[in-house]
């Protein structure tokens, strides 16, 4: 495993593998086992796979965790050396924006809801950065997590309308044992918050079985009853909670046979968590890796 800091030096290093499939796996580093598990797909299905570790400023608001953001260098290339990936691309902000930029890659509606709406300019940020890295690294296949569904749906697109001769496949969210999603931002939860924060995974899983029992018609009642087993937790501070079609994101009133996404965001103290669940009577039938 080779780490590249360089944009030039990547370029120059993935010329003679063009000829194979060439994966790429983004990521902002602090490596666990959600992100392991996308390398180790991409290393299963492609030649070449590059992994990426910067944490872009440009999708991070003024006030959020921009600075404090978890960063362990060191421990990231001794996880990806041990999935097989052959580089580890690591620039830093200078490399990637020689200049404060000027230009933003901006996918609309699919971003007028979840964190696009609680995170103003967020989805611009990964939008602009995910296209610089597919014109650095050219894969054939780009992953990423169901974890950050939006994130996914909105990459899709933006690979779709953009015309990039590359397939984005979307990775199921890998959680702890209490069925918490894996985040590099569970380090910052303290013991208790920890504890309360499994009520994520655990009112959306039942909020799904609800569902499919026929508790819930309404998307407004599924939505409530999620909020109500959330705010159960006394250090849970809800940020959204929506229930919307997927994988097109937009309201709906009757949730029927349709296939929908329950998502939602959490703050436990300083930590804003977020997690979702797709609801359709096979999980499959709408989810499109
Ligand atoms: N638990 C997980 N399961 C599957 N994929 C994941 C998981 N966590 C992160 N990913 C995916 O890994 C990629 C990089 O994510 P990122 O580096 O932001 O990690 P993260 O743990 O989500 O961090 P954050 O604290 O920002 O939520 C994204 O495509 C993301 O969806
Ligand atoms: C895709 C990504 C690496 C872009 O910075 C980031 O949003 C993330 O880690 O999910
Ligand atoms: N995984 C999404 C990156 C972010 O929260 O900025």
């Amino acid at each position: 495993m080779e780490i590249v800091k360089t944009i030039e030096g990547l370029r120059r290093k993935l010329y003679p593998r063009r000829s194979g499939r060439i994966g790429l796996v983004p990521t902002m580093g602090y490596l666990h086992e959600g992100h392991l598990s996308l390398i180790r797909q991409a290393v299963q299905e492609c030649d070449t796979v590059v992994v990426s570790v910067f944490v872009n400023p440009l999708q991070f608001g003024p006030g959020e965790d921009f600075d404090r953001y978890p960063r362990d260098p060191e421990r990231d290339a001794e996880q990806v050396k041990e999935t097989g990936a052959e580089f580890l691309f690591a620039p830093d902000a200078q490399e990637m924006y020689p200049r404060s930029p000027l230009t933003r890659v901006t996918v609309s509606g699919l971003t007028d809801s979840l964190c696009g709406m609680s995170r103003p300019g967020h989805f611009d940020g990964v939008a602009t950065v995910v296209t610089q890295l597919f014109h650095i690294v050219g894969p054939d296949r780009a992953y990423f997590g169901q974890k950050d569904a939006q994130q996914a749906v909105v990459i899709r697109r933006m690979a779709e309308d953009l015309h990039f001769p590359l397939r984005v496949i979307v990775c199921p969210t890998v959680r702890e044992k209490d069925g918490l999603a894996m985040s590099s931002r569970n380090i910052y939860l303290s013991p208790e918050e920890r504890k309360q924060a499994t009520v994520l995974y655990r009112s959306l899983s039942e909020a799904a079985e609800r569902k499919s029992r026929g508790d819930f018609n309404r998307a407004s009642e599924a939505v409530r009853w999620i909020e109500d087993q959330i705010r159960a937790q006394p250090l849970a501070e809800i940020d959204y909670v929506e229930v919307l079609s997927y994988p097109e994101l937009e309201p709906v009133e009757e949730i029927g046979d349709r296939c929908v996404i329950a998502a939602v965001a959490v703050r436990f103290g300083q930590t804003r968590l977020i997690d979702n669940m797709i609801f359709s009577e096979e999980e499959t039938e709408c989810f499109v890796p």
